[in-house]
């Protein structure tokens, strides 16, 4: 029988996290349980003296701290780029200043853990936190309690309920952290609530809330259980029915998977990266839809150790992503402009598919963005049919007054589609984005039409699932633009991806791949 000692809720002291997000951090003074080293190049290139702390789980540590940054620090949850980031010196300088001590290095199968809680942790942030709220004594509390508190709950939370990890070694853990970074009090109060969690967990009377009443309190019910935001509930029941509503919050849910596309343009082929993926022991599956592309679930820490990302000679690239450039269909010597390029992944794609002949101008808003295009083209050695235009596309044809054979617009959108890769997303969008996303949408669209040949095509993509973001954006563009009309996508790809108006739709329940939209239209000649 385990020993239930009662909960008190902490609230923020003096010396922690404040607000983050107004970046009036205060950090931790350094904690007595430290081991003062020398350890060279482990916060900067120098040598200087550190707070290693040999007591804590360190996963657990750069967790927690990695999970604050992500929700008070406006660090994105990308998963992978925190992966291929290698998670070094400036991940422990975070830690250090946040918790006062760093930990030991974290090697790759610590690394892979990270991604793991913090993914996780994210995702079924609502859910875990609903738990939290249901196990506390003092629920006023929850609102005010400390930052770093919380993020501890919920990774105890997440690896006790999702992760099913050993609950010994879980509450201990959770406990030491909370003891060492914060206080022993906080520790007492992990160690309560965590035994609380696990004897109602095995006891099968974990609460849960009931899917009943009007549409609105079923809703929110879903919300909790799925844990995503109530309006992106309600829109997916709109839209989809509430069976499918919950296959797609499953799945964005679920553990992402990625694809990698070998790089024509630097002569690696799809065989080639296969041979690197089997000496790396990297387990993959071909493409079924894309030439070029493999996709693996696990084994992205060893391709990206490998140097095949750093080298240009493959991208990470989901097929959805892959299949918008199977629209455009780009061919040897003609002209294309991708009319919001940055970071590059369908530029790059698409200038691999013209074998040196013709040009792909990549045009975006965002210098800092556009900068990576331009030194990821340079890597993949496709500079030479790649031109970058630092522009904002309303106003571009002010200044220019070229056409193209092919124009992709691929808009500003509010990624719905991706939300299985993105973790942080769901809780980052709000439904009033939304309006605003449509009329840019709109006006993007407009200012790319003014820029296709006659007898020319016009893309227009998302990785948005949104209706309302897909085709009624073309709905309306038609209407404005009688020179224009569909060109059915059914040539370009199979017709699992084929919508009843010629549109080319992943869906990541029908297709488990990121949703995707892409409609094809000609400018008549
Ligand atoms: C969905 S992302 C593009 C992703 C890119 N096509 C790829 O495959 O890597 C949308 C891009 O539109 C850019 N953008 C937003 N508003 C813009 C504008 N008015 N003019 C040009 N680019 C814009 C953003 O900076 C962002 O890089």
């Amino acid at each position: 029988m385990l020993h239930l000692p009662s909960i008190q809720i902490c609230c923020l002291s003096d010396n922690k996290y404040k607000d983050s997000s107004s970046k009036t951090l205060k950090f931790k003074e350094s904690n007595s349980r430290t081991t003062t080293t020398y350890k060279k190049g482990y916060l900067n290139k120098e040598s200087k003296p550190q707070n290693v702390n040999l007591e804590i789980s360190p996963h657990r540590a750069v967790s927690a701290v990695r999970l604050m940054r992500i929700e008070f620090g406006g660090a994105f949850a990308d998963l992978l780029n925190e992966k291929g980031k290698g998670s070094g010196d400036n991940e422990m300088g975070y830690v250090e200043r946040t918790l006062g001590f760093c930990t030991r290095d974290l090697d790759d199968r610590d690394l892979r853990v990270v991604t793991d809680i913090v993914g996780g942790t994210i995702r079924w942030r609502k859910y875990l936190d609903y738990l939290i709220l249901s196990l506390c004594h003092d629920p006023n509390g929850f609102s005010r309690m400390e930052p770093l508190l919380l993020q501890i709950l919920r990774i105890g939370f997440y690896e006790i309920v999702k992760l099913e990890n050993p609950s010994y070694a879980v509450i201990n853990e959770n406990v030491q952290l909370a003891k060492i970074a914060l206080r022993p009090g906080a520790g007492n109060m992990v160690n309560g609530i965590l035994r609380k969690l696990v004897s109602l967990k095995e006891s099968n009377s974990l609460p849960s809330p009931q899917v009943e009443g009007d549409d609105r309190a079923q809703a929110r019910a879903l919300a909790t259980l799925h844990s995503h935001p109530v309006w992106m509930v309600r829109r997916w029941i709109k839209y989809l029915g509430r069976e499918e509503a919950v296959k797609l919050m499953n799945w964005n849910n679920s553990d992402p998977r990625f694809s990698l596309r070998a790089n024509r343009g630097k002569g690696f082929t799809r065989s080639e990266l296969v041979s690197r993926l089997e000496t790396l022991e990297v387990p993959y599956e071909l493409s079924p839809h894309l030439d070029d592309f493999v996709r693996i679930s696990t084994g992205m820490q060893s391709v990206i150790q490998d140097g095949l990302l750093k080298e240009g000679l493959c991208s990470v690239q989901d097929e959805s992503a892959g299949l918008v450039v199977s629209i455009v269909d780009p061919q040897p010597g003609e002209t294309i402009i991708d009319c919001c390029a940055a970071p590059g992944g369908k530029t790059l794609f698409m200038a691999a598919c013209l074998n040196g002949e013709g040009m792909v101008t990549a045009i975006d808003i965002n210098k800092g963005r556009l900068r990576i295009l331009k030194e990821t083209a340079k890597l993949q050695q496709l500079n030479n049919v790649v031109t970058t235009v630092h522009a904002d596309l309303r106003t571009f044809h002010e200044s220019n007054s070229i056409t193209y054979d092919k124009v992709l617009l691929d808009a500003p959108c509010s990624g719905l589609g991706v939300l299985s890769k993105r973790a942080d997303l769901r809780w980052n969008r709000k439904s009033e984005d939304m309006e605003e996303l449509k009329s840019l949408q709109d006006e993007l669209l407009d200012a790319a039409s003014m820029l296709v040949k006659p007898g020319g095509v016009l893309v227009y993509s998302t990785c948005s699932i949104d209706p309302e973001e897909n085709e009624d954006r073309v709905a309306a563009f038609l209407l404005r633009h009688q020179e224009y009309s569909i060109d059915s996508a059914e040539r370009y790809i199979s017709p699992e991806f084929l919508t009843e108006h010629g549109y080319y739709f992943s869906s990541p329940v029908k297709n488990s791949l990121d949703g995707a939209f892409a409609a094809r239209l000609l400018r008549c000649p």
